[in-house]
């Protein structure tokens, strides 16, 4: 399992899954109800005959037919009754339920974990308040989906367990609030109002803040003066308190657990709430960009659209309406049914692992995948007129709710990650240029965002942002570091070709200062 919540695509074959444990669950149903059908029947049958005969109970057992009939009765048809009565009449629809539920692409706590850490990381980003989420509110938007107080809660139970106390808090207060005015419409099993308490508390005990967890005590005590745990944390919370007065310390005014932004996370988090300088492809009315009809004799017959973002080094830009619809879909068909799990290179273990970084899936497609790639190989030699010799593989992704590149350089450092430039490189240089493709339109959030340069790009189905990343000397360009915010609504689908430095002797010859 490389968790479903990583993609939108894996997410949608869930809601496959779910409909056919739903028919399986009725079928155990329809099951148990035509048992209880002829339970009733059975009763009925002998409630009759007991009514008639309890009226003259002597004249009932001294007919040697009818006292024979009740002594069958009780003696032989119970016995059978009981066996009916014991065996499970939907146990061929219970395996099935069981194979589903325990097979390696259902849902795991840990797809709960994975989902909740890409909540979190839109609730920083985009200061997603659970307030607003409860009510199905996301950034000013309403949509017609809210949160169940048990959603906040599992929420915030999961943020608890990764130590986010601040962000549990808040998810907390959301399900309560929720739980007191949402009517019963739901069954749950082992949760109420006490559950999320007693998980409130905790959080607060973890972050040390006596007075509110006394708060939350007292809450659980007046909601059920015989919950155990309350009255446990009730006495060891006065007794902390007191032992800290005594003591004067004081937590008068601290906030807990607020979690910590340096500079860069906040500027890399006002880039992802659209406050750069430059965001693009730009889209006021007055909008122009140039045709290129350069590079290649092609251009002159079918110019690009070309929107430069950067003028100086790094050179970059954006090309618009440079694949297809039909394109597109073949792209998406094809990946769908093999998208894993994205890996970052770790410089430790020297390999690929799935990280927290990287959250979303990708397949790698070669020339020969299919006759598509050849055609955009061609594609991207015309619009940058770089060689494609040595570049990399077409890299296809999908990003699920919540699913981000944290901030890097596309680049191999030197000496930073010296063995991981070794490793790959050698042969066919570094990542001298960078293409990404949208290939969706994404609802809200999932810009790729370049700090350095004040620069956002909102995806736009079927354009390409193109940049160099390395210098003229061959150095990379820390300028070009970037990242792809989270997904707030909707499926951010792209592909990439990193392209490297070896090919471009005739294409780019190297400048003097190369060493
Ligand atoms: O998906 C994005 O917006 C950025 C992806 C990216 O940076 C990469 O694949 O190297
Ligand atoms: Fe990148």
């Amino acid at each position: 399992n490389d968790s479903v919540a990583t993609s939108i695509s894996g997410m949608e074959m869930l809601l496959d899954t779910e409909k056919k444990i739903l028919m399986i669950f009725e079928g155990y149903i329809k099951a148990n109800e035509a048992k209880i059908e002829i339970l009733k029947r059975k009763l009925e049958e002998y409630q009759i005959e007991n009514d008639r005969a309890i009226i003259d109970p002597e004249k009932y057992v001294t007919n040697p037919l009818s006292s024979f009939s009740l002594i069958r009765r009780l003696a032989s048809d119970w016995k059978d009754l009981m066996q009916y009565i014991e065996a499970d009449a939907g146990e061929s629809f219970l395996t099935q339920l069981k194979t589903y539920t325990t097979s390696s692409d259902f849902p795991t706590s840990e797809d709960v974990t994975e989902a909740v850490k890409g909540f979190i990381r839109i609730q920083s980003t985009y200061k997603l308040k659970p307030s607003d989420a409860m009510n199905g509110i996301i950034n000013g938007v309403q949509y017609d989906h809210a949160l169940h107080s048990k959603d906040l809660y599992e929420m915030g139970s999961d943020a608890f367990s990764q130590g986010f106390y601040y962000y549990a808090d808040e998810w907390f207060k959301a399900s309560l609030a929720k739980h007191d005015i949402e009517d019963s419409e739901y069954i749950y099993f082992n949760f109420n109002k006490e559950t999320i308490l007693e998980k409130a508390i905790d959080n607060k005990f973890a972050q040390k803040d006596y007075h509110v967890a006394l708060k939350y005590t007292t809450q659980l005590l007046q909601h059920n003066d015989n919950n155990e745990k309350g009255i446990t944390l009730f006495k060891d919370i006065e007794q902390i308190l007191a032992f800290n007065a005594l003591r004067n310390i004081t937590n008068e005014g601290k906030v807990f657990g607020e979690p910590s932004t340096d500079p860069e996370t906040e500027s890399f988090e006002r880039g992802c709430r659209g406050d750069y300088s430059k965001i693009r492809p730009r889209l006021s009315p007055e909008f122009s960009c140039h045709f290129v009809t350069e590079n290649h004799p092609f251009l002159k017959i079918a110019p690009m659209k070309v929107e430069v973002i950067n003028v100086e080094e790094p050179y970059m830009a954006i090309f618009h309406d440079i694949v297809s619809d039909k394109e597109i879909e073949t792209l998406k068909t094809l990946a769908k049914p093999q998208l894993k799990r994205a890996f970052v290179y770790d410089p430790e273990s020297k390999t690929s692992i799935a990280s927290s970084h990287r959250t979303s899936k990708f397949a790698w497609y070669s020339d020969t995948d299919d006759d598509l790639f050849p055609i955009l190989t061609q594609r991207l030699e015309d619009m940058t007129g770089l060689s494609m010799s040595t570049s990399e593989q077409f890299q296809v992704m999908n990003y699920g709710i919540g699913g981000h590149y944290a901030t890097h350089k596309d680049y191999f450092d030197e000496p930073e990650n010296l063995e991981g430039f070794k490793y790959t490189s050698y042969k066919i240089g570094n990542r001298i240029a960078t293409m990404l493709f949208y290939i969706s339109d994404v609802e809200q959030g999932g810009f790729t965002v370049f700090p350095s340069l004040l620069a956002a790009v909102k995806p736009k189905k079927g354009t390409c942002v193109f940049w160099y990343n390395l210098k003229p000397n061959g150095n990379g360009n820390p300028k070009t570091n970037h990242a792809a915010c989270p997904v707030l609504v909707g499926s951010k689908w792209v592909f990439n070709k990193w392209i490297r430095s070896n090919g471009q002797m005739f294409a780019k010859p190297c400048p003097a200062d190369y060493q």
